[in-house]
């Protein structure tokens, strides 16, 4: 385990002190990959409210959860230890429930206020995910508004996704992955933790030497209810030449005792499907979001050929 610096960046007078935020985000993305936000504008109390909304579904009985499905097309809906990892070989040891504005949803009359509260929710994580973005845009030599118009969650093309997840404490969890080492497919993800429930490793993708950074050094990251953990997913690092680097992160079970559980929600900012996707330089070859995940999906999951990030 190495100690590794993990900046906190207030968004504070966002408008007023983006100058100074554009400069803070870019110098941590391009140098130590991940960090965190703080002064957001979602309060330690909306974040409460929002696990307290999640664990109420986790808590219903299987058949109930299983109402919203997981459906392997649009990768939406209620997905129980399925995500089988190339960095591990096994299935993490989680379930989760992925949405989209569109999606399937669980009904209000099994978790009260699931949708409104919810929805409320990735309302502010699209405003904040907004905000880094266009410092990015700015940073890299694009038009300001470049990945909002990218990103856009009010059209019917847009990937972005929330998920809800819950490790469950289990007897036999020790020395398990929680979730293997990956790289998130999409843009920018947004991850909120609890106090306490710690398990996140990070290995920033400049010092990850191996394909999903097996035997490279990972860094703990304890949870925190409040601050949202970012890191830059695959996308952006296509987007932006290759200058900013997407991160590894994994979640690993304590070596010892039983592991409680953990709850965690990370917001996916993924791109319109139909938008063309190519970064300033031109590295690579223009390709809309929808080709360029399939080719990730079939990369990172080969034949199991889902998508998830
Ligand atoms: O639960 C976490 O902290 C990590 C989740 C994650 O990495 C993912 O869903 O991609
Ligand atoms: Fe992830």
């Amino acid at each position: 385990m190495a100690e590794r610096l993990v900046p906190a960046i207030s968004l504070k007078d966002f408008d007023k002190r983006k100058d100074y935020i554009t400069q803070q985000l870019i110098e941590a993305a391009e140098h130590t990959g991940f960090f965190t936000l703080v002064d957001h504008g979602i309060s330690k109390e909306d974040v409460e409210a929002q696990f307290a909304i999640s664990k109420a579904f986790f808590d219903l009985p299987a058949e109930l959860k299983a109402k919203t499905p997981h459906d392997n097309i649009s990768n939406n809906g209620w997905e129980y230890k399925a995500q089988l990892r190339p960095s591990t070989g096994t299935y993490d040891q989680k379930e989760s429930l992925w949405l989209q504005r569109k999606s399937h949803w669980p009904s209000d009359k099994d978790v009260p206020h699931f949708r409104q509260s919810t929805t409320e929710f990735m309302s502010k994580c699209a405003e904040i995910s907004d905000q880094v973005l266009s410092c990015f845009a700015i940073a890299l030599g694009f038009e300001e508004d470049y990945f909002k118009i990218a990103n856009d969650p009010s059209q019917p093309d847009c990937l972005t996704q929330l998920r809800l997840i819950h490790y469950p404490a289990s007897e036999d969890a020790v020395g398990t992955w929680r979730a293997g080492s990956h790289t998130d497919i999409g843009c920018l993800t947004l991850l909120f933790q609890r106090d306490g429930e710690d398990g996140l490793e990070i290995c920033p993708g400049r010092e990850s030497h191996t394909s999903f950074a097996i035997g490279d050094t990972f860094t703990p990251l304890p949870a925190e209810t409040g601050p949202i953990v970012v890191n830059i997913g695959d996308m952006l690092m296509a987007w932006s030449d290759d200058r900013l680097k997407s991160n590894f992160h994994r979640v690993r079970a304590k070596d010892v005792g039983k592991p409680s559980s953990r709850y965690s929600i990370a917001y996916f900012n993924q791109g319109r499907r139909d938008f063309v996707l190519q970064g300033p330089l031109k590295k690579y070859p223009p390709m809309t979001v929808g080709e360029w995940f399939a080719q990730s999906v079939a990369r990172n999951f080969g034949s199991q050929a889902k998508v998830a990030a």
